[in-house]
């Protein structure tokens, strides 16, 4: 079972490199990890089990915050319009998106960072995304709003890159013009 324990934080190497590709079809091992990454995004949002357990609540989880460096990623939340994704991703890929933008108006977290990074973390308002799904099937999605952004704040961890680097470093708070809150 995953535990915050199994996170690794800021400063750890795989949360700025970018990472591997997974190979199909996925190993007993990998399917394990991506199976143990939807349950711990589930039990971290069951009010039983993430108090037992000490967890923080999220609605993802990237390889990389595990320390491994695989193009895997899980989700599992509801959106503002009653949608509900809850799978593991391989080798998810952006394949199309937006030039409109959005962000959370509350700005984003993440479960490897021990601290507040205040400022609008600009987003795409669509993205549409083709991947391997837990069970191996080829997937395309669609996804805008909220489900975009938390898709985009994942997939950023496949490459590297953390929530506040999207901040503006000189005013932090500046909306991207146009852009709308998806909450
Ligand atoms: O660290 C992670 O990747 C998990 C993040 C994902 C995320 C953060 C901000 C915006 C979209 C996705 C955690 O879910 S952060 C905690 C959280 C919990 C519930 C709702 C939003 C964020
Ligand atoms: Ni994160």
């Amino acid at each position: 079972m995953i535990t915050m324990k199994d996170i690794v934080r800021e400063g750890y190497p795989t949360l700025t490199e970018s990472a591997a590709p997974v190979e199909m079809p996925p190993n007993k091992e990998d399917q394990e990890t991506l199976t143990d990454m939807l349950t711990f995004i589930q039990n971290s949002q069951d009010p039983e089990i993430s108090e037992k357990y000490e967890l923080r609540p999220g609605v993802g989880l990237a390889a990389p915050q595990l320390g491994l460096s695989k193009r895997m990623m899980a989700v599992h939340f509801e959106d503002l319009n009653g949608n509900s994704y809850s799978d593991g991703y391989y080798n998810p890929k952006i394949i199309s998106h937006s030039v409109e933008q959005t962000y959370i108006s509350t700005g984003e977290g993440c479960l490897s960072v021990d601290r507040e990074v205040p400022g609008i973390v600009p987003r795409h308002m669509r993205i549409t995304i083709k991947a391997i799904n837990l069970n191996g099937e080829p997937v395309k999605l669609r996804l805008k709003g909220y489900a975009a952004v938390v898709f985009q704040h994942e997939i950023d961890h496949l490459n590297g890159i953390m929530f506040y680097d999207h901040i503006n470093k000189n005013d932090p708070f500046k909306t991207p013009d146009g852009a709308k809150p998806c909450d």
